[in-house]
């Protein structure tokens, strides 16, 4: 894959955590390209490093040695102030727990974004964002007024209103019941279907069925691929990562 083909390149990627013998890495030495406008699921057991393989993809957290690319940005050489613009301008983050402002309305949740950017984000922008989550009709509602599951699909509204380069999504049906987490997978197979990159960690294999490549961790490795697979697959290569030795 040449760097156009890539929506986010890691080269050479580790991360630890804490120091001496206690330390551990989380990631370790993570070679990798997540395809342009391709859904690429993350998975492996507990404690692979899938989320902080994500957080250092997304420019949450930083790298301790390669490179993190996004496009041909080079993340790892931006200073703190332009990784917030970036993260806030090129980066869509959806997470397990939703994320929403409590006080704020749907609306004006989706909105946030824009504002943070610097903009003033029209009615019909956000209302038309909101629409295409099948959420018009909740615009006013704050997310204590709203299921599990409207709530992230205000959240992928949210993350989506910049028109990100990639969409981050960690565990995103995680809190969610089987009925809602597939009306949010749904809704992820549209915005690939449409072009977006999409770059999301799950521990269900349904999940991770529902996207176009799956990328195997373990201790901080990738140690597998799968393209294409059903969801009985991603089950079975699962398991024998969790027992393998
Ligand atoms: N802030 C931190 N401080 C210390 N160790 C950490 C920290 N974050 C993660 N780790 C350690 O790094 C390793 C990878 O953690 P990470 O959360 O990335 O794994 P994961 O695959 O996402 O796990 P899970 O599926 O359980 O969420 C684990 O051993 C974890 O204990």
């Amino acid at each position: 894959m040449t760097r156009e083909d890539a929506a986010v390149t890691l080269r050479g990627i580790s991360r630890s955590y804490g120091r001496g013998n206690a330390a551990v890495r989380a990631v370790d030495n993570v070679t990798l390209a997540f395809p342009r406008g391709a859904w690429t699921a993350v998975m492996g057991p507990s404690g692979s490093g899938k989320s902080t393989l994500l957080h250092c993809a997304a420019g949450l957290e930083r790298v301790d040695e390669g490179q993190v690319l996004l496009g041909d940005t080079d993340l790892t050489a931006a200073r703190d102030r332009t990784l917030t613009e970036l993260r806030r301008t090129r980066i869509g983050f959806v997470f397990q727990s939703f994320n929403l402002i409590g006080s704020m309305t749907a609306a004006q949740n989706v909105a946030l974004p824009l504002r943070l950017a610097g903009q003033r984000p029209s009615a019909a922008v956000v209302r038309d964002t909101l629409a295409s989550v099948g959420l018009a009709d909740r615009a006013r509602h704050r997310p204590r007024e709203l299921s599990g599951g409207q709530q992230q699909r205000v959240a992928l509204a949210r993350a989506m209103v910049t028109r990100p380069d990639v969409l981050f999504a960690d565990e995103p049906t995680g809190a969610l019941d089987s009925t809602s987490a597939a009306v949010v997978l749904d809704m992820m197979r549209q915005m690939a279907s449409n072009g977006q990159s999409i770059v999301m960690v799950t521990h269900d294999p349904l999940a991770a069925a529902r996207a176009d490549a799956v990328i195997f961790l373990r201790d901080g490795r990738v140690v597998d691929r799968l393209a294409g697979a059903s969801a009985g697959q991603v089950a079975a290569r699962l398991t024998a990562l969790e027992v393998g030795p």
